[in-house]
């Protein structure tokens, strides 16, 4: 079958939902093209079919397929941005990793290779996951392309900051205690944002911040907002290198049921994307959304979810691929509610913390 796809500006589109329903054929993330049907990509969607390294429920190695059958709803104008990301630059599917599901070392080698060969030409990474173990090997490719410590907003119910399991090392739980030592972070940079549940112990917290972390809670989120939230976080990360890790947990189970730790009390789908959109001309260099376990999904609630914040991270990179919008102001809603007045009773967050 012909594709008809939509091409503008010499860039090759999704396929043409006017003219071949979107519910037709083989599922690319947003019906976009394959990587090996365009010359070059200034942006690569990349899937990663791993999920060895979990410590609870499995199945986040169907997570990519899971969110490329729930992105054929996407369109192509985003007008919280009011941008079109796939007119701005071109953007691919690259398909899957081959990673050895029997090796984690070995995986860990594959992506990382996987991920420097798939910027090898300039373009910029958005990889769907798999579990939380491939953000070390796609950290490090992403700090060797950037040539420095990248700094890193890892949104999360987990901190993700623990030693080890069983004895293993590389895990869904540590990946980013391996980043720090590893010297791949920029550690005057680096933030969760959307913690909460349960720890084993204080000490967990007393590590990661000894690592350098700052933490944004869930309840943050909550008392503070999002705008408050984006204003922080953009002091804090500046202009630097940054990388963004999803773990679709972040949202409360009830916006992300298809994980495979889910905690009670996260932030909701229209909090994570509005705070996405506070990002607008962040030196955004590299971003994954990760373990969507589609087994415990319902209804696509975490597919759609899933693919949306992936649509709003390449959104962020297409329009930084603008010339002068790199340093942007915060975009879209956000951006109008910035030069606000945030209403808020007086004290509320204040009385109801102390
Ligand atoms: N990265 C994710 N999603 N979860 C980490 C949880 C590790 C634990 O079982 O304590
Ligand atoms: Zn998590
Ligand atoms: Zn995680």
């Amino acid at each position: 079958m012909e594709e008809l796809r939509i091409e503008a500006n010499g860039n090759l589109g999704p396929i043409d939902s006017s003219r071949i329903p979107r519910y037709a054929g083989a599922a690319t993330y947003a019906r976009l093209p394959r990587l090996d049907q365009v010359a070059k990509a200034d942006v690569t969607l990349v899937g990663v079919p791993f999920d060895s390294g979990v410590s609870y429920r499995p199945g986040a190695r169907f997570g990519a397929n899971h969110i490329r059958e729930a992105s054929r709803l996407l369109r192509p104008y985003n007008p919280a941005w009011d941008v079109s990301p796939f007119e701005n630059v071109q953007v691919a599917d690259a398909g899957d990793m081959a990673v050895n599901p029997f090796n984690i070392n070995e995986a860990i080698e594959t992506i990382q290779q996987n991920a420097l060969d798939l910027t090898a030409s300039g373009s910029k990474l958005v990889t769907l996951g798999g579990d939380h173990t491939i953000a070390l090997p796609l950290l490090r490719a992403a700090a060797e392309r950037a040539g420095e410590p990248v700094a890193m907003l890892h949104f999360d119910a987990h901190l993700d900051t623990w030693d080890t399991y069983f004895g293993a090392e590389y895990t869904h739980g540590t990946p980013f205690r391996r980043a720090v030592e590893e010297g791949i972070l920029d550690t005057e940079a680096i933030s969760h944002v959307g913690t909460r549940g349960p720890l084993y112990g204080k000490k967990d917290l007393d590590d990661d911040h000894r690592f350098g972390f700052g933490i944004v809670t869930s309840a943050d989120v909550y008392y503070q907002g999002v705008l408050e939230t984006v204003e922080k976080i953009r002091d804090r990360i500046g202009n630097r290198p940054l990388y963004i890790s999803v773990d679709i947990d972040v949202l409360d189970p009830a916006h992300a049921p298809g994980t495979g730790t889910p905690e009670a009390g996260g932030i909701t789908s229209r909090e994570l994307l509005e705070i996405i959109r506070g990002f607008r001309g962040m030196n955004l260099v590299g971003a994954d959304v990760v373990e969507v376990s589609p087994a415990y999904d319902h209804a696509e609630i975490t597919g759609v979810a899933a693919s949306h914040v992936a649509y709003e991270l390449v959104t962020l990179l297409a329009d930084n691929a603008v010339e002068g919008n790199r340093h942007g102001a915060a975009t879209g809603y956000a951006q109008q509610a910035l030069g606000q007045t945030v209403r808020r009773p007086a004290g509320f967050a204040a009385a109801v913390k102390e």
